[in-house]
């Protein structure tokens, strides 16, 4: 299976290697065979009852931290939802497009070396497609846009970003994707990074700096995600702030993943890639 990313919606022989006699159908077809990693964490329920939840797509494996990734195997996978843990997600994926298996990624850790290491595994497997989303709900991707396209207007610029405290890394990848985003138009207009002429007695006083941009994170009890991007000039301030209150929020985003990755081949980094947005 290593060469061919596995066709959708064909679903190969009856049962196909799960065994099942009667594969179900969808109503336009047979259903797209889906298996959720992280099942039992907090989005991978939701995922799980997503997809058990939308008549196009089947549950056909869940897989915990002691599960073998060869139950993606037996279980004839066609798309693998990855919402794991950074030390994780690489490996699983990596196993997934090795198998032709598509992969819609949510988990957070993709460094540039991890991304490239991917992006030459897909190059030998030129069928199989991966959406690695650093955020899958729609307000926070518009929300990036519109904080990208507001950086050149404004002197100063720093990121906010506030999660619940189970959360185990810092910034959070939506922290870090945001400030890419806004370095990336900054550079564009020739601006330099904020200015700022502070100088710290403790080290974090003024967050991190992420490609130039201060990121600040905060982890409090009662809190979902949450992010803001201060944007400061002359005697006035933008803020762009979105909320998700619950891990269904992301839902709608991580199943626009699963309908769209078979048909976009190689690595696609940001839901942005299969919405529909004005440039
Ligand atoms: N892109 C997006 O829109 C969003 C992304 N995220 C990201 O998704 C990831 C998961 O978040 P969240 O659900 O809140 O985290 P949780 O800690 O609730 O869940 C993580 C799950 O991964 C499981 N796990 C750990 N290692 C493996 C493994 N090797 N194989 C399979 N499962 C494994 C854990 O199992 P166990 O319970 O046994 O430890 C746990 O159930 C994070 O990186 C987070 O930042 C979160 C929300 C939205
Ligand atoms: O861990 C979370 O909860 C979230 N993780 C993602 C991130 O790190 O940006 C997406 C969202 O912020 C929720």
């Amino acid at each position: 299976m290593s060469e061919h990313a596995r066709q959708i919606p064909a679903v190969g022989p009856a049962g196909g290697r799960s065994g099942r006699a009667e594969p179900r159908r969808g109503p336009a077809g047979p259903a797209v065979r889906v298996a959720v990693l992280g099942a039992r964490g907090q989005m991978g329920q939701e995922a799980v009852k997503a997809v058990a939840a939308a008549p196009d797509l089947e549950l056909v494996a869940s897989l915990g931290r002691s599960d073998a990734l060869e139950t993606l195997l037996t279980a004839d996978a066609q798309i693998v939802i990855d919402l794991t843990v950074p030390d994780s997600t690489e490996t699983n994926v990596r196993f997934a497009v090795e198998h032709g298996i598509h992969a819609v990624v949510g988990t957070t850790g993709w460094t540039d070396e991890k991304l490239q290491a991917l992006r030459s595994l897909l190059a030998e497997h030129p069928k199989t497609g991966v959406l690695i989303a650093p955020n899958f709900a729609v307000g926070s991707v518009l929300a990036g846009r519109f904080a990208a396209t507001a950086a050149k207007y404004f002197d100063s610029v720093e990121i906010i970003e506030l999660h619940h405290p189970r959360k185990v890394d810092a910034p959070s990848g939506t922290a870090l994707r945001t400030a890419q985003l806004i370095a990336a138009a900054r550079a564009e207009a020739c601006m330099p990074p904020s200015p700022d002429a502070t100088e710290t007695a403790l080290d974090g006083a003024r967050g991190a700096t992420v490609a130039g941009i201060p990121v600040h994170s905060v982890r409090l009890a009662g809190l979902t995600a949450h992010q803001e991007v201060l944007l400061g000039g002359f005697g006035e301030q933008l803020t762009i702030r979105h909320d998700s209150f619950t891990q269904a929020s992301f839902m709608p985003g991580v199943l626009l993943g699963v309908r769209t990755v078979a048909s976009r081949p190689g690595l696609t980094i940001g839901l942005d890639g299969y919405l529909d947005l004005e440039a």
